[in-house]
């Protein structure tokens, strides 16, 4: 009999490539998780990158029950809520949104860019936390610390920790969101709790992930195999690569999604749309809101 040993780095089990679809109004997106082949990659249950120019954008609708991540790579995203929150996000800027029991908003891009080009990504709450009272948590590129561990290899720590660098963003749902920069022919491990799912999105360039050096591409979701390994081994050969690190903490709880409300349960789910329609339980504000920029 052979014994079984958990193996030094995490590797690959799914690469998957996303095409442009629509979504939203005139919006051009990339769908990551949340696709057919990638659904709910618990406790992840959507990563977009999108692409808006003038004539579209998320005009005025709801959430509930998950938190919203927008992570702006290029132009600016204008965002206004029910509850008078408004602001712009630009470049390398972030915006961590707990919807929690509802928020009505509408996220616009700035007329005058030319396109905005981030990442959406959603984390589902666990059921403590999917009636909280809604947050945000908002950072500057300049405010998101880096991790330098060698040179040519730079990652932005939005959640979680990297080489020693803690993001002090406050994830309800344990999470690890990364930014890497890597210059061509550099070798980096990323350490990963051994519970955690995730995956890789690669927005740029070529990397070589596991002992098995699986090639990652542009635009192809690479997901992280369960093996309980605290490793992950990423490699640049002979091109630059930027890439997110996503992980985090299975819920294992039940999902039931309907569009932009994210349940435990189909009866919370009808609840939901009875609260939304008669402005109730989070929705009071909504009555007779519109903003000003959709
Ligand atoms: O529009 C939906 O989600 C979004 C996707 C993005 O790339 C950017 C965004 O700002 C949003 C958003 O604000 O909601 C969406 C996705 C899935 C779904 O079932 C919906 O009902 C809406
Ligand atoms: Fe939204």
């Amino acid at each position: 009999m052979t014994a079984t040993s958990t193996p030094l780095s995490r590797s690959i089990t799914k690469s998957v490539l996303s095409g442009e679809q629509s979504e939203g109004v005139g919006a051009r997106v990339r769908r990551s998780i949340g696709r057919p082949e990638l659904r709910n990659h618990d406790p992840f249950l959507m990563l977009d990158e999108f692409s808006v120019d003038k004539n579209g954008g998320f005009p005025d609708h709801p959430h509930r029950g998950f938190e919203t991540v927008t992570y702006m790579l290029e132009g600016q995203f204008r965002h206004e809520d029910f509850a008078g929150h408004k602001g712009t996000i630009g470049p390398g800027d972030l915006q961590w949104m707990t919807a929690g029991r509802g928020i009505v908003h509408s996220e616009m891009p700035v007329k005058s860019q030319t396109r905005a080009h981030g990442l959406q990504l959603w984390i589902n709450l666990p059921k403590e936390h999917k009636m909280c009272e809604p947050q945000y948590q908002e950072l500057l590129d300049g405010q998101i610390p880096r991790a330098t561990p060698q040179d040519g290899v730079v990652v932005k720590v939005i959640a979680g920790e990297s080489h020693g660098v803690k993001s002090q963003v406050y994830t309800r749902t344990p999470t690890m969101y990364l930014d890497f920069k890597m210059d061509k022919n550099k070798t980096v491990t990323q350490t990963i709790p051994s519970t955690y799912t995730g995956f890789l999105y690669m927005l740029k360039g070529t990397a070589y992930i596991g002992d098995k050096e699986f090639e990652g591409k542009a635009h192809h979701t690479l997901t992280l195999s369960e093996d309980g390994a605290t490793t992950v081994k990423i490699q640049t050969k002979d091109e630059d690569a930027h890439f997110v690190f996503i992980a985090g903490e299975p819920l294992k709880e039940p999902i039931v999604q309907h569009g932009p409300f994210v349940m435990n349960s189909s009866e919370e789910i009808y609840d939901t749309f009875v609260d939304y329609q008669n402005n109730k339980n989070g929705f009071e504000r909504a009555r007779n809101w519109r903003s000003t920029i959709a």
